[in-house]
């Protein structure tokens, strides 16, 4: 017997479908890259999660699935999980609260994550928008820890699991991209956003410094 109902599924369904085309309104899918979750039972684990190899420009009757604890399809579908769903999977059994996961490659996530790879995380102060990622104390530094990016997935996902910090809803991985998640879809969002304005934000910042300093 199913663990949840049509309207439940239809739901998650329509959430994705939501923040995939506002993202990819952005550019934030190149190349098909980028998958998205919605957790629709915490117990047994069950996932709305977008198939793999999808063009997420566009929207098709194919394009979500769920899935299982094991990452498997938990109904009969021709369509294939994202090969990264077990990253999804990783992050909902660590964090209970999460309701969705966002995982987009950009080019601000990328170049962070590759300027501060060696020291396995970035630091970021002084900036509002770590209010968006539900830190509000006042002069708030905060630590996104950064993966190296694995081919294996098991690997990375294990690598993921390990970094994970209650406090810091993201996660990047070395030229690959970001997964950040929250409490539901609207969460998850803010939270990505916030992350990526936070990145743009202190690439120029470095690139203006550096003008300034030259003239
Ligand atoms: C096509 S490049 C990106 C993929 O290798 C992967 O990193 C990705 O984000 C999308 O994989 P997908 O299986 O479509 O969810
Ligand atoms: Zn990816």
């Amino acid at each position: 017997m199913s663990t949840f109902t049509h309207e439940a599924r239809q739901l998650a369904f329509q959430q994705l479908d939501q923040a995939k085309l506002t993202f990819a309104a952005r550019g934030w899918f190149p190349g098909t890259s980028g998958n998205l979750s919605v957790k629709i039972s915490s117990s047994p684990l069950l996932v709305a999660v977008t198939a793999s190899g999808k063009d997420k420009t566009i929207s098709t009757p194919n394009d979500y699935l769920v899935v299982d604890a094991e990452n498997k399809p938990y109904e009969a579908t021709s369509l294939k999980p994202s090969a990264e769903t077990q990253i999804h999977t990783a992050i909902y059994r660590n964090i209970p609260k999460a309701g969705a996961v966002f995982h987009v490659h950009t080019i601000a996530n990328n170049l962070i994550s590759e300027l501060y790879g060696d020291v396995s995380y970035v630091t970021l102060r002084d900036q509002e928008l770590i209010k968006g990622l539900g830190i509000w104390e006042e002069g708030a530094e905060i630590r996104i820890p950064i993966v190296e990016n694995y081919a294996d997935i098991p690997k990375l996902a294990n690598a993921v699991e390990n970094v994970l910090d209650p406090r810091i809803p993201g996660v990047l991985i070395r030229n690959h991209g970001i997964y950040a998640w929250g409490g539901n879809d609207f969460e998850a969002k803010r939270h990505l956003e916030s992350f990526e304005f936070l990145f743009s934000y202190h690439l120029q910042w470095l690139q203006v410094r550096h003008l300034a300093v030259q003239a």
